[in-house]
């Protein structure tokens, strides 16, 4: 089954496309990695299943219903988003930060209470970074910031978590520990897009791949099908001698 549905559309913006043709279904329950050259439009594309930005053609549905009949705010109890690692003007602290995750479960005049502090200093203790949690958030590194955007998108408990490359300023360390929760996380039956400049990530963790290539369109399917040296060479103009000596595919792909 597919929560998210993508038919005909076209992205872009000021009604000039960047992408058109995007056939795409993001399956319930399944790890969706979005891999694709610097410019090739992952983040528009990220940006328009967000209602942020309009398509220019075509539909998108989420769980069976237009995009377009949602409110903004509707949208946002149903999907959390970690954009790239940003930086704001707001004196913040990373507990602040992470308890703006939960803007979308309260009223217009509630304040977060004890228990939601209480499950935002969770969130950081999982992702490794209680210590952050008083520090402000326009202090911290790309990488801290980034863990704390990932915070942020997880108390929201969504059904569909949509993550703009999150591994961008991530250390070794914390690029594994992303991935096991990303796992974790699908364990929980929430459903997620990735994009990712790392095909080893996908090579990792999806169920299913996402190759978006401004020349050749977008194409999707197993990862198995996705990540094969001709995709990555078309995908990043590059040479098959050069993905193989760069790429380590996993050793079920060539069973
Ligand atoms: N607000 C905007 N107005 C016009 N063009 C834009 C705007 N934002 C991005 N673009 C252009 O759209 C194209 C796709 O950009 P996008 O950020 O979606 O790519 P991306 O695949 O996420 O890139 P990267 O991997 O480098 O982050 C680029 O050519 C970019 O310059």
């Amino acid at each position: 089954m597919s929560l998210m549905t993508l038919e005909n559309v076209a992205i872009g913006y000021h009604h000039h496309a960047i992408v058109t043709n995007i056939n795409l279904s993001l399956l319930t329950g399944k790890i969706t990695c979005l891999l694709g050259a610097n410019g090739c439009g992952k983040t528009t594309l990220i940006k328009s299943l967000l209602g942020l930005i309009p398509i220019i053609k075509g539909d998108i549905y989420l769980a069976q219903k237009s995009l377009k009949s949602y409110k903004q705010q509707d949208i946002a109890k149903v999907i959390a988003y970690v954009p790239q690692a940003h930086d704001t003007p707001f004196n913040f602290t990373a507990i602040d930060m992470v308890m703006m995750g939960f803007t979308t479960q309260l009223s217009i005049f509630s304040i977060p209470s004890h228990k939601e502090r209480a499950l935002a200093l969770y969130q950081l203790q999982k992702l490794g970074i209680e210590h952050l949690e008083l520090r402000l958030y326009s202090t911290l590194s790309g990488g801290e910031k980034q863990l704390v955007l990932i915070a942020r998108a997880l108390v929201q408990n969504p059904q569909l978590l949509i993550m703009d490359e999150p591994a961008a300023s991530l250390d070794f360390g914390n690029q594994i520990r992303l991935l096991q929760q990303v796992e974790q996380l699908k364990q929980h039956g929430i459903t997620i897009l990735m994009s990712t400049h790392h095909p080893q990530h996908a090579a990792a963790v999806a169920d299913n791949v996402i190759l978006l290539n401004k020349q050749l369109g977008v194409s999707q399917g197993t990862v198995k099908d996705m990540l094969t040296l001709t995709n990555l060479a078309d995908l990043y103009s590059i040479d098959e001698q050069s993905i193989a000596s760069h790429f380590q595919f996993p050793s079920h792909f060539t069973c």
